[in-house]
């Protein structure tokens, strides 16, 4: 196809239906928690990375619940810490768009579901990079979202440019000192990690910069005191790249505040992980997608101000000292650290796992009224972008992580046929080209089934678009996958972030996702909680499945984080997951007598352009920015080719998809 005019829906009367609602208690649905959460005097529900997610995982039902349902847990959890006396805030940690329809239709991302976002009255948020890579998203973000929120929006080292005044300003505070209901005294943060990803819109002070600012000594030394540091950060919590800015900010606090715990809340590189950085000090990263709900509970926090109860009855108590699994000898804790608890859980997603925890505060039912007007919004949203409708049928499941790279089930194999397919310059289609695309451009699995204008957003969101160099000698291009996979010019922080000391690359994960159809091509029912089981026994394999073979248990996520590996609130089966490289590369218009062509079209996106040509250059080659230019218009872009390619591949598949 090649341009982006022939792209769009092929049955636009073809919609496929909002949700398959699952009701709690319903049998087979999803698997229950555990047990009770434990609740402290202080306690956190805290959301990250959902990029648009709002809808939940229609064909997902571990993850399946929906901003309305959220909104009805929110409502209930905050009944129970009512009835137990004692504080409950709601954070989240950014990334709001960039991965589903219902986000990412619109132009600006986000203008429609940022509303459905607000509908959840978070205590404390900060920002995300996806708020700062386009200029209109930034203004976005600054003009209605961070007003929205107001105080509670914490952008400490994020400035925006305001046109009014023509000043970088911050959108959010760079500090908050509230407190809580209950009256701990509460000093608190938002930094993004070391981004320079961003839109001249937007500046980011780096972490090792801003704790030099006075601001910021000035927020830690507050002239009034101070009994809890919340330290938000789109950060990874630990490892050598984002996790380095909220160690830095922990670590500066620290020294000036030998006595006050810190508590903080990570993102960025989508895990569930859970660390601790002193005896008085852990940090908590929840996961992605609307997968994953965190939740922290303190007690034992001295405070000469907070009236609420320190050991809720009734209700389980955090129990671990803030000291990591398996310490020997660990080292005592100062006088006023001597008294702090911790708990730390993971929640899936679901109606099941938010009806479970609330239970005891409802009135009636799961559902609040405003919670059920959310779903019912999501749904509207959800016709008029008409998201959808069908561009045919995925014959199988491929995945990102479920499969090795290169092999039948993985995404990569699938997306390099339908570039070869879709990416052609008809002036240019009997040249032969390589087309490198950076894997972190696809974020979600490929479902069998019914494959929509939500899915292929779901699965390639971003508006990068193909640019290349014409006629490049083949000896020097084939090398250029090979130098970007080594890692000098790209690197990808999700594999940094991760505690590697096993270094089990290529292999099992610390923690994995349910991506169950991966593993077999014929299931049908991505939702069937029967299904699941039936493929349970083939998915518990590998070195660090922590949790004991049962088979009743659901394939997901099985974590180990630094208080152990209890910490998902639903046990699950392992799942395999194999780390991918930085790009992948398609190849087309070769010749077919198998020689080898001497030059070819090296096609990149725009987004990996200067990677592309470092990596080009170390072949020996001297190509320079002003050679490089489009191959195809951009409107032509990378969420556009796998839409192209579903028209030409899976339209004939329609009439029989299964819904
Ligand atoms: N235009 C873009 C923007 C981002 N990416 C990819 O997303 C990654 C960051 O996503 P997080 O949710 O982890 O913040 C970035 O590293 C790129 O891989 C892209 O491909 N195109
Ligand atoms: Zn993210
Ligand atoms: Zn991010």
């Amino acid at each position: 196809c090649g341009s982006s005019s022939c792209y769009g829906p092929s049955h636009p009367a073809a919609h496929v239906r909002h949700v398959k609602r699952m009701q709690p208690g319903a049998p087979n649905a999803t698997s229950s928690p555990k047990a009770e959460l434990e609740w402290g005097q202080i306690n956190f529900l805290h959301t990250t990375d959902t990029h648009g997610w709002l809808e939940g995982h229609l064909k997902e039902q571990n993850y399946g619940a929906d901003f309305g349902d959220f909104q009805s847990f929110v409502k209930d959890m905050r009944q129970k810490a009512e009835k137990l006396d004692v504080d409950l805030l709601v954070v989240d940690t950014g990334d709001l768009h960039d991965g589903n329809g219902l986000s990412d239709t619109t132009s600006p991302n986000g203008v429609l579901s940022n509303s459905v976002f607000e509908q959840i009255d978070y205590d404390l948020l900060t920002i995300g990079n996806h708020e700062l890579y386009l200029s209109d998203i930034a203004y976005l973000t600054a003009t209605q979202f961070a007003k929205f929120y107001g105080d509670k929006y914490l952008t400490s080292n994020v400035q925006i440019f305001n046109n009014a005044t023509q000043q970088y300003e911050y959108p959010g505070k760079q500090y908050r000192y509230f407190k809580t209901k209950r009256g701990l005294r509460v000093m608190a943060f938002g930094f993004l990690y070391d981004f320079t990803g961003n839109s001249n819109a937007s500046v980011v002070t780096k972490a090792a910069d801003s704790i030099k600012q006075p601001w910021f000594s000035a927020a830690v030394n507050y002239t009034e005191p101070i009994d809890l540091f919340v330290l938000m950060g789109h950060n990874a919590i630990r490892g050598s790249s984002s996790g380095q800015t909220i160690s830095t900010i922990q670590k500066a606090i620290r020294a000036m505040q030998p006595n006050i715990p810190i508590q903080v809340f990570g993102g960025h590189t989508h895990i569930r992980d859970f660390t601790v950085y002193d005896t008085g000090s852990t940090g908590i990263e929840s996961g992605r997608y609307c997968e994953t709900l965190g939740w922290v509970a303190m007690d034992g926090i001295k405070s000469k101000t907070y009236k609420g109860t320190k050991h809720p009855k009734g209700v389980p108590l955090p129990t671990h000292p803030a000291v990591k699994v398996n310490t020997t000898n660990p080292t005592p804790p100062p006088p006023a650290f001597a008294n702090l608890t911790y708990a730390r859980r993971y929640l899936d997603w679901n109606r099941l796992t938010f009806a479970y925890h609330a239970e005891g505060s409802q009135s009636k039912s799961f559902d609040i009224k405003k919670g059920i007007a959310t779903t019912k919004d999501i749904t509207s949203i959800r016709q008029k972008e008409n998201i959808t409708a069908l561009y045919g049928c995925a014959p199988q499941t491929w995945c990102l992580n479920c499969a090795p790279f290169g092999s039948p089930n993985s995404i990569y194999t699938v997306l390099s046929q339908a570039l070869a397919a879709t990416v052609i310059n008809q002036t240019r289609a009997t040249v032969p080209r390589l087309i490198i695309l950076n894997t972190g451009s696809v974020r979600f699995d490929l479902i069998k089934g019914p494959f929509t204008v939500d899915d292929s957003f779901i699965v390639n969101p971003f508006s990068d678009a193909f640019q290349f160099l014409p006629d490049v000698p083949y000896a020097n291009a084939k090398q250029v996958l090979g130098i970007l996979n080594h890692g000098s010019f790209q690197k990808r922080e999700e594999i940094e972030s991760r505690d590697l000391e096993t270094s089990d690359f290529n292999f099992t994960p610390l923690t994995g996702r349910s991506v169950e159809p991966c593993l077999d091509a014929s299931a049908s029912a991505h939702s069937d909680g029967l299904r699941r089981r039936e493929l349970q026994g083939s998915m518990t394999r590998g070195r660090h499945a922590m949790i004991q073979r049962d088979t009743t248990l659901t394939p997901g996520y099985t974590t180990k984080d630094d208080f152990g590996t209890d910490g998902d609130d639903t046990v699950h089966s392992t799942i395999p997951f194999y780390y991918q490289p930085n790009d992948f590369q398609a190849n087309a218009s070769f010749p077919t007598d198998g020689s080898t062509p001497s030059t070819v079209d090296l096609i990149f996106l725009d987004f990996i352009a200067p990677n592309v040509l470092a990596a080009l250059n170390t072949t020996g080659a001297t190509y320079s920015a002003s050679q490089v230019s489009y191959y195809l218009p951009q409107t032509f872009d990378t969420h556009a080719y796998l839409p192209a390619y579903a028209q030409l591949a899976w339209q004939q598949n329609v009439p029989n998809c299964p819904v």
